[in-house]
């Protein structure tokens, strides 16, 4: 298995074509654009932890029948840094850094790297960001890097932190139905105010501009003051609905005195994270419109929570679906040294990843007697009254053992039905990918023997009259090396499969992308 997570994979910057197999939709033309890490040892060092590996940029290009395959390492300062050094010289979330190892003076002088090394890694391996035209690779740092989404070249580094007082920002924005970005961030600056701020870029920027910028008209929409100033949350990703800003503050933090002094001990920044199974998770809605924060005090029990499925509004409610755990072991899990060879026997998890659901009433009788239950909607979520005035919410399970959920993205912040994710069982290793009806909970399955499916992303058809008019694409890494991977494309709405296009190259374990509709990209002959 060191070979799927710890592995440099080698980079294929010129397309490949793939051996098509079945029948892709004529209608499907457009890039998908996937982002993960693909490299973990540089020299003679290696990353602790699979998250922290150099940012690898892959693409399937579909034309005409034909899929192209390519490949690049995000050319960020970070990564030019350490091939220079042909060390890790930059730190990432899991492994501390030191630059200059040799305290000689000497040494320092004669130092054979011509970059500056970069202070905080500009290495985005999460996401693919859109504003207007352009794409960004983007992590959880306030960098974030422009690419070419057809060459996947690297171009300028934008740093959020220049246009408001962000030190993190979310790799997973979300997008409103005129083409905005909207995105949070925590600022730990000023220490007595942490703060999450929530903030929109927009498309385009007025003609007249010379130099166009769409972040210079960056507008902060509202700010939501960290409950513990020396212990904001972690979080990953949030949700929308048509009014509302949803953010779910849970009590796994970063802790900023061990954060302030991290370097100086010797440890990462993700030593810094703490989970306290005895605080209370809060829930934050901000209005859209007026910007103001829903003053109701929700809450639940401790959870961790990285990646939100959906939300929206339904008759005085906010109903929003997560993927739950009740520990921090899957941050834990993805240590390079965990990830060895017969880590699916030795390493279970020790809380599954859920799918819950939360309905919190936001229009309820203000006279409701205490201890009774607000949610008049059917669903065997609750949201009690407590004495003190705040609601005490607890979940519906809609599904156990599902990850890196997607929706149709039409459907964002509106009533969905349908996610499609990866499954797995007791290890971190996706086996299947997953349709959930969310209504139903019945569920349909791909699975095929040493195939480890990546996130999957809903392509819609685009005459589509239902949710599930699309298809469902998803890479495929092969554990058996007699078997090549390839990009799965089935039938959302059965589950099917259409056909693959398969790729005789090694394939890396990637963590999300999107699709590029042919009329979005400035698509070039091959
Ligand atoms: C094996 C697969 C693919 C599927 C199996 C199915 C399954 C269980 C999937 C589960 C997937 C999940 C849950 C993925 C989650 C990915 C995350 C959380 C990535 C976070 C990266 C966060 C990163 C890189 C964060 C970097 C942050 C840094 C360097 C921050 C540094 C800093 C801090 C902390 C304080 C201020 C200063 C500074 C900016 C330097
Ligand atoms: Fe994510």
């Amino acid at each position: 298995m060191e070979i799927i997570f710890g592995r440099n994979k080698e980079e294929h910057p010129e397309p490949i074509k793939a051996k098509v197999q079945g029948q892709l939709p004529t209608w499907l033309q457009g890039i998908l654009l996937r982002n993960g890490p693909g490299m973990h040892t540089i020299g003679d060092t290696k990353y602790n932890h699979w998250f922290d590996g150099m940012a690898l940029l892959h693409s399937f290009t579909f034309k005409n029948g034909e899929v192209y395959y390519r490949s690049k390492y995000l050319r960020s300062d970070t990564y030019n840094s350490n091939i220079e050094a042909n060390r890790i010289v930059v730190s990432e979330f899991g492994t501390m850094a030191y630059p200059d190892p040799c305290k000689n003076i000497f040494a320092k002088a004669f130092s054979y790297l011509s970059h500056t090394i970069p202070e905080f890694t500009d290495n985005c391996l999460i996401n693919i960001m859109k504003t207007g035209d352009d794409f960004y690779a983007t992590g959880e740092t306030n960098f974030i890097r422009k690419i070419n989404p057809q060459t996947l070249e690297t171009l300028e580094k934008v740093d959020y932190s220049k246009y408001t007082v962000v030190n993190l920002a979310t790799s997973h924005p979300h997008y409103d139905s005129a083409g905005n970005v909207l995105n949070m961030g925590t600022s730990i600056v000023d220490k007595g105010k942490t703060k999450y701020v929530i903030f929109k870029i927009p498309p385009s920027v007025p003609e007249r501009e010379k130099k166009k910028s769409c972040f210079k008209h960056l507008e902060v929409l509202c700010s939501i003051h960290s409950r513990s100033l020396l212990h904001p949350s972690y979080y990953h990703s949030f949700g929308i609905t048509e009014n509302y800003i949803v953010f779910v503050e849970q009590p796994f933090k970063l802790d900023m005195v061990k954060l302030a002094t991290a370097y100086m001990r010797g440890v990462s920044w993700a030593s810094c994270l703490t989970y306290n199974k005895e605080e209370k998770t809060w829930f934050h809605f901000v209005d859209r419109r007026t910007k103001k924060e829903v003053s109701t005090k929700f809450y639940t029990d401790a959870l961790v929570l990285f990646h939100h499925v959906n939300a929206y509004e339904e008759d005085g409610h906010i109903v929003f679906d997560v993927i739950a755990y009740t520990d921090n072991s899957l941050y834990d899990m993805f240590y390079l040294k965990n990830l060895t060879k017969d880590f699916e026997e030795n390493t279970k998890l020790t809380s599954m990843p859920t799918c819950k659901r939360f309905v919190v009433p936001l229009q309820y009788d203000k006279d409701a007697e205490v201890g009774s239950n607000l949610v008049k909607l059917p669903s065997t979520a609750t949201a009690v009254k407590e004495k003190d005035g705040s609601i005490y919410c607890q979940p519906e399970t809609l599904c156990e053992g599902i990850e890196l959920p997607r929706i149709n993205y039409d459907y964002n912040g509106k009533k969905h039905k349908y996610v499609y994710a990866t499954e797995v069982k007791w290890s971190p290793v996706p086996t299947k990918i997953s349709k959930l009806n969310v209504q139903t909970k019945e569920m349909l399955h791909w699975e095929e023997d040493h195939c480890w499916p990546s996130e999957p992303v809903f392509v819609p058809n685009p005459d589509a009259k239902e949710e599930d008019d699309g298809v469902v694409l998803t890479c495929i890494v092969v554990s058996d090396p007699k078997k090549a991977p390839f990009l799965l494309v089935l039938d959302a709405k059965t589950f099917k499969e259409l056909g693959r296009a398969i790729i005789d190259v090694e394939l890396h374990l990637d963590l999300h992308g999107m699709f590029i509709p042919e009329k979005d990209s400035k698509m070039e002959t091959e």
